[in-house]
């Protein structure tokens, strides 16, 4: 079963995303950045508003790979209370030292989720380095939100590779990357564990705008529905009856 990942700002965001269905709460602020970090006050709120109904992510923010950087970032979010911290991997170099400053954070408990970047020089290679240092999960997501989504970026038979090549080291597995109703079908056929979104849940597809409840729940139905019926009806018609309700939204 792949699980449904919304990323939101807000205890009220939050809400609307548990009542469709979401399997992961995003803490994350869009404004600034593809893993904009939001205040701890904010983390707080919603890591307590939640109150473990699901689990709860929360992003670091846009950081340097600077390892005494991420170090403190990942204690200190992962001190709010969330579920998993996911950094991300920005920028070519220093992912190494990165990893091995991290794995005595992952060896204690704290479930930190890479984040691994389409559009910056992706590197499956990381991903038995990622596992051995004890990292809970890695993702594929793109750094700028600009310049096209996640299968723009990466064919079908990469995004494969990268899943079950996580999978096999024992890693948590998640796909975004502006993801839109038309991606979720293609994406579930990969069998990550989940699949993220926050533009296509706004108004817009606009993902600093706030969350549109009309869409969130087309998409949270798209990915439960297609999953859970794709041996009794054609896949197209799924396809069609999401991509219709998503744009009625
Ligand atoms: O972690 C998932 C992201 O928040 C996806 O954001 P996006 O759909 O706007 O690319």
């Amino acid at each position: 079963m792949t699980g449904m990942l919304a990323s939101v700002t807000s205890a009220a965001e939050a809400t609307l995303v548990l009542e469709a269905g979401a399997d992961i709460i995003d803490l994350k602020n869009p404004a600034e950045g593809a893993l904009g970090a939001l205040p701890a006050e904010r983390i707080l709120e919603v890591v307590e508003f939640v109150d473990g109904r699901k689990p709860v992510s929360a992003t670091v923010g846009d950081l340097p790979m600077v390892p005494a950087i991420l170090q403190d970032a990942v204690m200190r979010t992962a001190s709010l209370g969330v579920d998993f911290v996911k950094v991300g991997f920005f920028g070519e170099g220093g992912r190494q030292a990165c990893i091995e400053a991290l794995m005595p954070l992952a060896q204690e408990g704290i479930s930190i989720v890479a984040v691994l970047f389409a559009d910056q020089q992706f590197d499956p290679t990381l991903l038995p380095y990622l596992a051995e240092a004890g990292f809970y999960g890695a993702m594929i997501d793109t750094a700028d939100k600009f310049q096209g989504g996640l299968r723009s970026w990466m064919d079908e038979a990469a995004l494969r590779s990268f899943v079950v090549d996580a999978k096999r080291v024992g890693l948590l597995t998640g796909l975004a990357g502006s993801l839109r109703a038309a991606d979720i079908l293609p994406l579930l056929s990969i069998g990550p564990d989940y699949l993220g979104f926050r533009g296509a849940l706004c108004g817009n597809d606009h993902r600093e705008s706030t969350l549109d409840p009309a869409r969130v729940s087309a998409i949270s139905q798209a990915v439960a529905q297609m999953q859970h019926t794709e041996h009794n009806e054609p896949a197209e018609t799924l396809h069609c009856n999401a991509s219709r309700a998503y744009s009625s939204a």
